[in-house]
């Protein structure tokens, strides 16, 4: 298939171009890029006012196959995906059984060819059966192709196995992605800890929380050289840990979730489980630090944490619900809207976030649209105003605190390997 994209606004902070530019497409490929260009193409789209950037990348996200297909399939889980602008996808490994080995990698891959119309690279658990307790063949999974290990879900409470656990993904050439949360710290904890907690009467999760093992995970990995990935910061000191971090130029990246820029702890209007994720909506304080940190570059990544539950579990009380809120279909509105429109990102930055520096943590050539690229590509109108419904979600998951929300943002077509796999 060939298409020719006119007139799009293209985003390309790779090769730091921004401006109007042709895009020709053909064999997968990146073929040129150019003003007026005339090639001959099967497809042209008009893409006069709408940004035109590499496919977004997402680091965060739970398929729930194989154990919990009735929270969302690969299948759907990839449909949602690409209607959110992504073509690059990263499942976390805490399914039922866990990806926890090179077969069921393979598994994973294999199902993925079949069904998935976006890339999935999957990411393979720490331990086995994520129990904490015996680690996985990271060599044979990385092997296999994990993109990293990650025990998401939860934090690898023993050190020293965790340790080894760097020691070894670094031996094979791939990323830790870290979960930070102190099992035994957190308690029975379901919200912020704080006065939106005091006033539901719920147990609250303090920011120490995170805090505790983002420490531990940042010395864990200056003393290893491993490449680690902190997964959804949501504190205000997860930023000036990663800001040192860098500042001593260890290879750490931090990664914020819309939800977590986009709300703080005191909108939650009440016991509503949409509102419920890990780690939770923090403080006014917490909020602005991270649209900060994303500003000034401390943080590098925009991940979901799509994390699909059903309607019956989410429509129990946060006492008793599963954390997570679906964000595929939701990302790219809520940076346009609470970042790039309040001035805290360029539209370059947002490419960087959510496409370029993902490719860069992960080693991989994506996240540019440069001649001779995957033609993995995203139009999307930056303009477009419109209120969040749940019911014109792919996802099979409606879990999300943002039904009803008026935002900006809306991604009209998603191009993987050159082909159209979502048209608005
Ligand atoms: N974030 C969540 O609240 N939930 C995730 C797990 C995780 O990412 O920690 C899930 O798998 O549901
Ligand atoms: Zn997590």
């Amino acid at each position: 298939m060939s298409i020719l994209i006119k007139n799009g606004h293209l985003l390309d902070p790779a090769t730091g171009t921004e401006g109007i530019r042709d895009i020709f497409i053909k064999d997968g490929l990146i073929q040129k890029v150019g003003e007026y260009l005339s090639e001959d193409a099967e497809q042209v789209i008009d893409a006069t006012g709408f940004s035109v950037m590499p496919g977004f990348i997402d680091l965060h996200v739970h398929l729930r196959e194989p154990g919990y297909e009735y929270k969302e399939t690969i299948a759907t889980g990839a449909m949602a995906a690409a209607k959110g602008g992504y073509t690059t996808i990263c499942p976390m490994p805490n399914t039922n059984p866990a990806i926890d080995s090179k077969y069921m990698v393979e598994y994973l891959q294999l199902k993925a060819k079949e069904e998935a119309v976006v890339h999935i690279l999957p990411i393979g658990a720490v331990t086995k059966g994520q129990e904490g307790t015996q680690l996985t063949d990271i060599e044979a999974m990385a092997g296999a192709g994990v993109v990293a290990i990650s025990e998401d879900g939860k934090s690898v409470m023993n050190t020293v196995l965790y340790k080894k656990a760097m020691t070894e993904a670094k031996e094979a050439g791939i990323a830790v992605f870290a979960h930070c949360e102190d099992k035994d710290l957190v308690q029975k904890g379901v919200l912020n800890e704080g006065a939106k907690a005091r006033e539901l009467g719920m147990p609250g999760i303090s920011n120490s929380v995170e805090d505790i093992i983002a420490v531990r995970d940042i010395i864990l990995a200056k003393d290893t050289g491993v490449r680690l990935h902190l997964c959804h910061c949501s504190t205000k000191d997860s930023v000036t840990m990663v800001k040192l971090a860098k500042e001593e130029r260890l290879p750490i990246t931090g990664e914020v979730c819309p939800h977590h820029f986009t709300m703080a702890d005191d909108e939650i209007p009440g016991d509503d489980a949409n509102y419920k994720m890990n780690p939770p909506l923090r403080g006014r304080a917490d909020v602005q630090a991270l649209k900060e940190a994303l500003r000034d570059n401390i943080m590098d990544v925009i991940a979901t944490d799509h994390a699909p539950h059903s309607e019956e579990e989410k429509a129990k009380s946060m006492l008793e619900a599963p954390f997570g809120i679906v964000g595929l279909e939701t990302a790219y509105a809520l940076t346009i809207t609470e970042l790039v429109q309040e001035g805290y990102l360029t539209p370059m930055q947002l490419v960087e976030k959510m496409s370029l520096n993902p490719a860069k943590v992960l080693g991989i050539d994506k996240g540019s649209l440069a001649v001779g690229k995957v033609a993995d590509v995203v139009i999307a109108d930056p303009h477009e105003t419109y209120v969040i419904d749940v019911n014109a979600f792919v996802s099979m998951g409606k879990n999300t605190p943002f039904h009803g929300k008026r935002v900006s943002g809306k991604v009209k077509f998603t191009i993987v390997d050159g082909e159209i796999v979502y048209q608005e």
